[in-house]
């Protein structure tokens, strides 16, 4: 009865538990960019693409569609990394299933980058090739 009656005076919105959570959010992404090279090397070529939406004056909703994209594969590179190290902590051993689980999950993160790749070919290639 007790937790309940705290539990019903949990506010609608608790602001130190959001600042709590985007902490934690954050933490996730700072261990993931200190030990994840590809996530670093996808990280890199954000801020490539980002100078080069703006030296080529790309429209807004062509950054809109490559701030989805790039979202998208930082995103999926992040949940690759939570999928290998829990697999890590049940699986100590050479294991077929380990192997399957791990290699679907970076496949993922394949799949979507090349599908990011292609957006970013549609958008900037023909910017480029006016330039000569
Ligand atoms: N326990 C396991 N059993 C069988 N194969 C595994 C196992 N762990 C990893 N592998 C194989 O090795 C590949 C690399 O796994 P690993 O966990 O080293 O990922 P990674 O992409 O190199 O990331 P990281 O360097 O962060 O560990 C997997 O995709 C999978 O094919």
């Amino acid at each position: 009865m007790r937790s309940m009656a705290s539990k019903n005076e949990q506010p609608f919105i608790s602001w130190s538990r959001l600042k709590k959570s985007f902490v934690y959010a954050s933490n996730g992404v700072v261990n993931t960019w200190k030990n994840e090279q590809n996530f670093r090397i996808h990280l890199f070529l954000t801020a490539v693409v980002i100078i080069a939406a703006q030296l080529l004056k790309i429209s807004f909703i062509e950054q809109a569609v490559l701030a989805v994209v790039i979202g998208g594969v930082l995103a999926l590179e992040l949940i690759n990394t939570a999928i290998e190290r829990t697999v890590d902590l049940t699986v100590q051993t050479y294991d077929e299933r380990a192997k399957t689980i791990k290699d679907t999950a970076a496949g993922a993160v394949f799949v979507f980058s090349v599908a990011a790749a292609i957006v970013g070919m549609l958008i900037f290639l023909p910017r480029i090739l006016a330039l000569f």
